[in-house]
């Protein structure tokens, strides 16, 4: 249960507020999270980490000299937005490129890899490190699938200390790899996390049982059995860890970092108690460990739950881990670190400009208005029900994620309306704001959708019914291109595609708009139900993909719903009054 919140909508930034307080020493805040506040060795790669917050001290405790340079932090258990990650690597940049290191979750995935191809676009080195140390999230033939945990720390530290070390960015890349290749994490948890405001945790584990394979978002685990005691634990991690020895590692003479990490309310003590019977298996197995670490490196909020992770180091690795670093959560040697005098570098917010547009398309920017409120409606009256769904086979922020994305976009539109933009231009102010504020694989999504029916409608004409068709098209378009989903993998995907078939055929047919729209809608709606039949291939929900069959992916569920509400504003005379 987290007790201590005000708003709870507030809470991740509140917390961030909190965080560069206490600790000005090491870190001072940008938009999109935080940098370091001390003077970089010049000339030297930076390593930006991040992901959602609830996972202190991942991933701002880890800011610091002879670790990370910045932190885009995120929303509770959201990715941070492209827009984030952008800002924090632009103050970060040290003027050799940008190593963006991660966990491999979807939201993240997307939101970095744009930050990524911006950063490019404006000349800057970019390259990223999706960490996927979890051995329970997916089986070894698909490695690159598997989620990051506690094995974020041993690949953000070996890749730091390469780049403190003077190494090209072609080096500390080959760094990362190898750390993520020789980093294998597995976890349990014997109840779930409650999410500020949240009645509820988001799964439970039935009293005296254990989940195995936990993830760090409350992902119900893949198995389940009695609570054993502490050398038993031990016994598993250590023998479930011990046959996914990485290739090319002679495991009876190999030298090791094992990490112990709790995940929120198993404290370290237990965790000793639980350590002693691992450093035993550890030596009899003939392995030798080397600095090890029993602490809270990656928590789950109040998840009672522990998870082991195994570095296989070689001599490089273990140089590099052993490398002096001062950051707040994690420090060893003595690192001697010059405050920051100045603060070039950091990227302000810029107001968005608004092109001329014609009156047509400003006519059509108040219908875009309309469409985002009744979006914002529809999602507001079904916010609740969204996170639930989420929360079945994923991590329950769905609606949250989606309220926050969409009331963004209303308010950047009605900024652009009431600055007289077109059509296309109201999209792109609403596009951006959406991704920006929600984070989360949606975010990305959403915004992108709004962009691509941006680019059909322009703002020189009347947004026609062709226009509106070819953007929807777009949409699809952008979202598989990006987004990998195919139809079938149980994702909005499964609700956009027939969607954008029925729309197109409506309006190639002659129909209105409005009429077309209707008829979509309705498609939509069976299609977004259709999808309880499904297994999910894609996101969160995959390791999980039994627990959903029966229920509907969420994501699907919040298009088609808005979708139908829209239609209801496609046939109305809308003024910016009624809707600003
Ligand atoms: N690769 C993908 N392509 C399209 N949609 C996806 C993909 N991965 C996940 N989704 C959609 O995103 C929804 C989850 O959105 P959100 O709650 O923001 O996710 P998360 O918290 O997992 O980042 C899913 O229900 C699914 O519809
Ligand atoms: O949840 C996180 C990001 O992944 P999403 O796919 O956006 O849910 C985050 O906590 C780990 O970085």
């Amino acid at each position: 249960m987290t007790r201590l919140f005000n708003e709870p909508s507030a809470f991740a930034d509140e917390m961030i507020e909190g965080f560069v307080a206490s600790h000005g020493r090491w870190v001072r805040r940008v938009s999109g999270g935080v940098v370091r506040n001390t003077k970089s060795t010049p000339d030297t790669v930076a390593l930006v980490i991040g992901g959602g917050s609830g996972h202190y001290p991942a991933f701002a405790g880890l800011v610091g000299q002879g670790l990370a340079h910045g932190a885009a932090m995120g929303n509770l258990f959201a990715s941070p937005s492209a827009q984030q990650v952008y800002n924090v690597a632009r103050a970060a940049h040290n003027g050799t490129g940008v190593l963006l290191g991660y966990g491999n979750y979807a939201g993240d995935v997307l939101h970095f890899t744009q930050a990524k191809e911006k950063l490019r676009r404006e000349g800057i080195d970019c390259r990223s490190i999706a960490v996927t140390d979890d051995v329970s999230s997916a089986p070894i033939e698909e490695h690159t699938k598997r989620r990051g945990i506690a094995g974020d720390l041993t690949v953000f530290k070996v890749a730091a200390a390469a780049a403190e070390a003077g190494y090209g960015m072609d080096a500390v890349m080959e760094i990362a790899e190898r750390a993520n290749h020789r980093t294998r994490s597995f976890g349990v948890a014997f109840t779930g996390c409650t999410l500020p405001g949240a009645e509820t945790p988001l799964f439970s584990v039935p009293e005296g049982r254990m989940a195995v394979g936990m993830g760090i978002h409350g992902e119900p685990g893949i198995g389940e059995t009695d609570i054993p005691t502490a050398d038993e634990l031990a016994e598993l991690l250590v023998g479930k860890l011990l046959t996914e020895v990485p290739d090319g590692i002679e495991a009876a003479s190999a030298r090791l970092v094992p990490i112990l990490n709790g995940l929120g309310s198993v404290k370290y003590e237990e965790l000793f108690v639980v350590y002693r019977r691992v450093a035993q298996l550890l030596a009899e197995a003939g392995l030798e460990a080397v600095d090890l670490q029993v602490g809270e490196l990656v928590t789950s909020f109040d998840m009672a739950g522990t998870s082991l992770t195994l570095f296989w180091l070689d001599d490089e690795l273990e140089a590099l881990w052993n490398a002096p670093a001062d950051a707040p959560a994690f420090r060893r040697g003595a690192v001697t670190a010059e405050a920051l005098e100045e603060t070039a570098g950091e990227t302000a917010d810029v107001e968005l400009s608004v092109p001329e547009a014609t009156a047509e398309s400003q006519a059509g920017a108040c219908r875009v208005l309309a469409a985002l409120g009744a979006a914002k409606d529809v999602v507001d009256a079904n916010a609740a029900e969204l996170g639930r769904i989420d929360a079945i086979a994923g991590d329950g922020d769905h609606g949250i994620g989606m309220e926050r994305g969409v009331r963004a976009a209303v308010q950047a539109a009605a900024d652009a309306v009431g600055r007289g933009a077109g059509a296309a231009t109201t999209l792109y102010f609403a596009a951006d704001a959406w991704a920006d504020k929600a984070g989360g694989t949606s975010g990305a999504l959403w915004g992108m959708a709004l962009r691509a029916v941006g680019d059909a409608v322009g703002d020189s004409k009347a947004p026609d019914a062709g226009a509106v068709a070819a953007g929807v098209a777009g949409a699809a378009a952008a979202i598989m291109d990006f987004g990998k989903a195919k139809v079938g993998d149980k994702t909005l995907v499964d609700v956009l595609v027939p969607f954008r078939d029925a729309l197109t055929a409506g309006v190639e047919g002659g129909k209105s708009l409005a009429d077309a729209w209707d008829v979509a809608a309705t498609t939509a709606q069976q299609a977004a139900e259709d999808t309880a039949n499904l297994l999910p291939l894609m996101g969160r929900a995959r390791p999980h993909a039994e627990k959903s069959l029966g229920t509907p992916d969420a994501g699907a569920v919040s298009m088609a719903l808005i979708v139908r509400a829209i239609h209801n504003t496609l046939s109305q005379n809308t003024t910016i009054k009624e809707n600003a």
